[in-house]
């Protein structure tokens, strides 16, 4: 069912309802109140409207239809990797990134009674996160659409042999006692989120910051191909922080890859790498460039 379990319905509501209001002040989370993504929203913008959605899709479709003027959402975590879909995700939602945004995660396990419990209900993130703890008690995985929005999924549920993996903020929300905090299997969790928004940074915006581009490409299939692709950075002296691969589609005969590099269009050496990537590749697309919140290296 896509919907909020009943104890996020109040507060979904009238989140919604104020973001109605003022759209363009609206910046849109997948999740119920209280998760994760919610609370990089806030970190990132303090005086927008939080506008919850069912699902990371749900809330790059608010913005596309105008009812929020950006997306926050996760893209990769420092223990369990790359966010599933996003890669499928961003690039077909025809939004640019115009911010990044890193959070140190920390998860609770909460519940109604104190245990001990069959199962945990979390996103499969957090789940991944937290995978240690969980199978060090026995307690079995389930995974749920996010975070907070598994902690009201146990409120209403009324039973005390489940719990959720949720920010402490969702036990509060939701009427659930924390059993125990910090249950990530490391301590330096770290989630980077994106900035999504219609239109791309006006890149004069971006003076005097350290930029980052991000942007997908698709090698040729043939030998070498991803080495020369990468020639085209190592030969123009541009620094890729990212570099993932993935399949599209079936045939796995064409690969694509999502990279970050730090630098902007219209820097000489940029543009020439990006130039040298469009001849060497099936085609190279700009998701956006954005400030660095972050120092690499
Ligand atoms: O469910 C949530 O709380 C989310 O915001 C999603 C999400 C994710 O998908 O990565 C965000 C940050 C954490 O890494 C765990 C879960």
């Amino acid at each position: 069912m896509r919907q909020f379990a009943k104890p996020a319905l109040a507060l979904v509501d009238s989140m919604r309802a104020a973001a109605a209001i003022k759209p363009l002040q609206a910046i849109a989370f997948g999740g119920a109140p209280g998760s994760n993504s919610h609370q990089a929203a806030m970190q990132f913008a303090p005086d927008a409207l939080p506008l919850p959605c069912f699902s990371f899709e749900d809330a790059l479709e608010a913005v596309d239809s105008g009812a929020a003027g950006c997306a926050m959402i996760p893209i990769e975590n420092s223990q369990h990797g790359r966010v599933a879909d996003i890669h499928f995700l961003l690039p077909e939602s025809g939004l640019a990134i115009v911010a990044e945004h890193f959070m140190r995660i920390t998860h609770c396990l909460m519940a109604l009674g104190d245990g001990p419990f069959e199962a945990a209900y979390s996103h499969p993130q957090a789940l991944g996160q937290s995978h240690r703890f969980l199978s060090e008690r026995g307690i079995v995985g389930l995974s749920h659409a996010d975070t907070a929005g598994a902690a009201a999924f146990v409120a209403e549920s009324g039973k005390t042999n489940i719990a959720a993996i949720a920010p402490a903020l969702a036990a509060n929300l939701y009427g659930l006692e924390i059993v125990e905090r910090e249950v990530e299997d490391a301590h330096d969790n770290t989630t980077r989120f994106v900035v999504l928004a219609k239109d791309a940074l006006d890149l004069v915006e971006l003076a005097g910051a350290q930029a980052m581009t991000t942007f997908i490409f698709e090698v040729k299939n043939i030998p070498a191909a991803l080495y020369k692709a990468l020639g085209c950075f190592a030969t123009n002296g541009v620094n890729m922080t990212k570099l993932e691969s993935y399949q599209k589609g079936a045939s796995f005969a064409a690969t694509q890859f999502f990279a970050d590099i730090e630098g902007a269009p219209g820097e000489p050496r940029v543009d020439a790498a990006l130039d040298e990537l469009a001849f060497q590749t099936n085609g190279v697309r700009l998701l956006g460039t954005y400030a660095q919140a972050r120092k690499r290296g």
